[in-house]
């Protein structure tokens, strides 16, 4: 379900934003409609998120590229009618070029390998975490960017390379604690609905955006969908014999229907999966498209089985598209599949499911450094370099220290385990007084560690 539509109601003048700036009044503190703000407490959770997608790339031995949000208009100028084409972010800048924030980071990817020419040596694993941006019309409240993890793989024609992405997928899901209970990912290939579509006399021009039309069946009519299948010039017989194929959830029911040679590569891919021990996770599912036009075969998509089906989102998803660089004008084809996984609907299941370890919403400080006076700052600020080269994440009290009291609220405002005094006359014996601020865990030390706020003078040398 996504965010319920922004109250478009007239507000009273009160409530409603104040003016924009430049009549003096305050500057408008909301993001831009559709954006979000990561404060620390946001972001950590982003951080954590993406440290598991950098993870499990290295695993796979994918390298990290990135190229600019800023794209010319014409990398996204395909005429299959995808929502994400007609909902690009896209004006002319000053010098009147058209340009786009990307909504995605196959087209970019794909003029990379391009620019990149003979020099690059095939198979190529690339990964990406990039921002993307959609413009919706705000009715809908969506939101109009957000981070995709993107693992693609070039010069591998079988699916082996699928395969490889799909393992990639469920390790992501193990290192996050979501069982084949909780998630899912179907699979099928556009190949069989290129068979059908054969069958039926469907053109190939019509091929893809046919499989954009009968990608939204699970959000449209089956009656929209004939009726933007007609328009294609698909007849209302053909129309409804492709729908019924695509109910199918059996390879052998589908090998009767359109013959076993339509369904190898999905029997090769389902053997391959088995070696990588995540069978679990997958399914055979034949309405599966994917709304991209440049899919040309296997597809896949995950999704979260413990929430209400009919509601949710998919969490990833991705297939084979063999054909892009044909379409930037390239003299031939270089075979490609990859997937792209969105940052939102993920964290909403991982924060519902309650997968999330409790330490990523703590800011983490172990030590505070508090100078008794501003004498003894410098002093201070060499304690807390010791402890920082230690590895211990510490600070050293920035403001004037007027009452300690102050720093003591402050140590627990920042869940730090100790406060560090630096006090003149223990100083100048070469010791420190430290407080703990909580139960150090059993074994931590000599017997006093583990009584809470009381103070002791320790050697700056047993301070590490
Ligand atoms: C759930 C969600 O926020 N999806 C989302 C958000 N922003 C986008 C921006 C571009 C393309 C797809 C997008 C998809």
């Amino acid at each position: 379900t996504d965010a319920p539509p922004q109250n478009t109601k007239a507000k009273p003048e009160s409530q409603k934003k104040p003016s924009k700036k430049g009549r003096g009044g305050m500057i408008v503190l909301e993001p831009v409609a559709g954006t979000r703000d990561f404060i620390p407490s946001d972001m950590r959770y982003r951080a954590w998120l993406f440290s598991k997608f950098h993870a499990v790339a290295k695993k796979y031995g994918f390298e990290e590229y990135d190229a600019p949000i800023l794209e010319s208009e014409e990398l996204y100028k395909r005429k299959a009618g995808e929502e994400i084409t007609q909902q690009m972010y896209n004006f002319t800048d000053k010098s009147e070029q058209q340009v786009a924030l990307r909504p995605e980071m196959t087209p970019s990817l794909a003029r990379l390998i391009l620019s990149q020419g003979k020099s690059l040596l095939m198979p190529v694993k690339w990964y990406s975490i990039p921002q993307c941006w959609r413009y919706e019309t705000t009715t809908r409240g969506r939101k109009r960017e957000h981070y995709q993890w993107n693992m693609d793989i070039w010069g591998v024609p079988n699916v082996s390379a699928e395969a490889e992405l799909l393992a990639a997928i469920c390790e992501f899901f193990k290192l996050v604690g979501l069982t084949s209970q909780e998630v899912g990912i179907k699979i099928s290939s556009r190949k069989v609905l290129e068979t059908v579509m054969k069958g039926l006399n469907i053109s190939s021009e019509q091929f893809a955006p046919a499989c954009v039309i009968v990608d939204k069946l699970d959000k449209l009519q089956k009656e929209d969908v004939v009726q933007q299948l007609s328009i294609l010039g698909i007849s209302e017989e053909s129309s409804l014999e492709l729908i019924s194929i695509m109910q199918i959830k059996d390879i052998d029911e589908l090998s009767q229907k359109i013959g076993e040679e339509s369904v190898a590569e999905l029997r090769q891919l389902f053997d391959l999966v088995k070696g990588y021990g995540v069978a679990e996770y997958l399914r055979f599912d034949a309405s599966i498209v994917r709304g991209l036009s440049y899919y040309t075969g296997v597809v896949f998509e995950a999704f979260s089985i413990s929430r209400n089906s009919e509601l949710s989102r998919a969490i990833c998803g991705g297939g084979r598209y063999d054909r892009i660089l044909t379409t930037y004008g390239a003299k031939q084809d270089t075979p490609a599949c990859g997937f792209g996984f969105g940052d939102v609907v993920i964290l909403e299941i991982l924060r519902d499911l309650n997968k999330i370890p409790k330490e990523v919403s703590r800011h983490v400080v172990n030590d505070l450094v508090v100078p008794f006076n501003e004498d003894l700052r410098p002093q201070a600020c060499k304690v807390v370099t010791m402890l920082r080269d230690a590895g211990i994440p510490a600070e050293v009290y920035l403001p004037k220290t007027k009452k300690i009291a102050n720093t003591f609220s402050y140590a627990e405002r920042i869940d730090a385990d100790r406060v560090i005094m630096i006090a003149p006359d223990e100083w100048n014996a070469g010791e420190v007084k430290v407080k703990y601020m909580k139960l150090q865990p059993k074994g931590v030390g000599e017997e006093e560690k583990n009584t809470v706020g009381v103070q002791f003078a320790v050697k700056v040398d047993d301070l590490l």
